[in-house]
Formats: structure tokens, sequence, C-alpha cells
């Protein structure tokens, strides 16, 4: 594996600025607090929000069709791999198809994000026993991707997760922390800032995707990053 150049303290303060990442928190809770399509779901220790019938059915069936056609199973980051960990498969869907563009802008819309400060669009199938077990989105600085993931756009701020379906048991997002479960609900967005109110990862951001027990559950997954995200295709 190729040496990765570490960062300086000055470096880390561009990928990951308490004071910067806080900014946004507050920007993005002020944006989602005045929409009323979207619920708080009431919490000290996250700022987690719901938008029920954000994406309609038809949106939905047609993002199930695409991860169907393209999923491999999902990954990892290196270093950080472990068996049974995270088993369903994911995929990158197309960013230039149209509809993948208007539902990426929606998303980022509705949280007043810029779409250059997104990943690409993610979209995960789990089956009968898969699961994501839990986890944080956001990087750990201690580990060995944090410069590289870091130069490529810093850290992640918010995740924004659509349920594509409803399995027909089990597959909730539990947040272990909360003592909370989000049972999926199709076309409903759920929305969280992986950073507290001090602009520092928020360790109780801990979540986790429960394994189904009956049918398959289908999602799409959107990170949100501290700057511009590198790795987005340039058009
Ligand atoms: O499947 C879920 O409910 C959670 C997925 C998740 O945590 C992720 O994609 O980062
Ligand atoms: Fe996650």
């Amino acid at each position: 594996m190729p040496t990765i150049k570490p960062l300086s303290k000055q470096d880390t303060l561009k990928y990951a600025n308490p004071k910067r990442m806080a900014e946004i928190g507050r920007d993005v809770t002020d944006t989602l607090n005045a929409n009323p399509h979207v619920q708080w779901l009431e919490s000290p220790h996250v700022q987690l929000y719901v938008c029920q019938n954000f994406l309609s059915d038809k949106d939905c069936d047609l993002l199930v069709k695409m991860i169907d056609a393209d999923s491999q199973p999902s990954t990892l980051y290196e270093g950080t791999e472990k068996e049974g960990y995270r088993t369903s498969d994911s995929c990158n869907v197309d960013p230039h198809d149209p509809d993948i563009k208007r539902i990426d802008q929606m998303i980022c819309d509705l949280m007043g994000i810029p779409a250059s400060h997104s990943e690409i669009l993610q979209g995960q199938r789990y089956k009968v026993g898969q699961e994501f077990k839990d986890h944080h989105d956001f990087f750990h600085e201690s580990e060995q991707y944090w410069p590289t993931e870091a130069r490529a756009g810093g850290q992640r701020t918010w995740t924004a997760m659509a349920y594509l379906n409803e399995p027909e048991e089990g597959g909730g997002t539990a947040f272990p922390q909360l003592t909370y479960s989000v049972a999926p609900r199709k076309g409903m967005l759920l929305m969280w800032n992986n950073m507290g109110i001090d602009g520092k990862p928020n360790l109780n951001t801990l979540h986790a995707g429960t394994p189904v027990i009956r049918g398959t559950k289908y999602i799409i997954t959107k990170w949100f990053r501290l700057n511009a995200w590198r790795g987005a295709p340039t058009n």
C-alpha cells in the first residue's frame, strides 16, 4: 500500500474545522426547522429529522430497479473491514441519470447544502439476515483512511437516507445511544448531523441498519462533506 502523507495540524483544521462544522449544523437545522414538511425527532443528543413522503412511489420504484441492476457486495474503509459487519449490497447510482440528478438536487435543496459538498448517492439493498452493524458515518481521524478522505472533501457532516420500500419485518435504523429505532417507511427521508452542536464528531450518532428478518430493504444514502467533494464527477 502506498504511504500516505500525514496531515499537519493546520491541514486538519482545513478538513475538520469545528467552528465551520458548528456553523453548518446551525444553518441546516435552521433550514429544516423552518420547513413544515420536516419533523424534528426530539433528542438532546443528536440532531435528527425526518421528512415523510419525500420521494414519490414512482421514484422509489425506479431507484429499487437501479439498485437491483447494479449492486455489488458493500465495502468498508480499508483497515476497518470486519467480517460480517456490513453484509448488504450497494452501488453508486449513475450521477448522470436525469432522475438521479433531480433526486440528488431535491435532497440538497431540502437541507440547504450545495450539491458540490455531497458524495454521490449510494444505493443499498439488504436481503434477509443482512445488516450494517453499529458505526459512525463521520470519519475517525485516527484511522488510516483519514488523510485521503480529508483531502477528498474533509469530514462528513450530515447524512441523508431515504427508504425505498418497507421490508415485512426488521431492517430498522437503530440509534443505540438514543435507545431509538426508526422503522422504514417508503419514501421517508431521515437526516442527521454527524457533528454535535460544538461542531465535533458526535459519538451519539452511532447507528446500525438492523438485520432484515422478512422481505428485502432498499435505501439510498447521501453523505455531505465539509468541503467540496473531489470524488464528484465534473458534471
Ligand atoms: O440501513 C440503514 O438503515 C443504515 C445505513 C447506514 O447507516 C449507512 O448507509 O451509513
Ligand atoms: Fe451509516
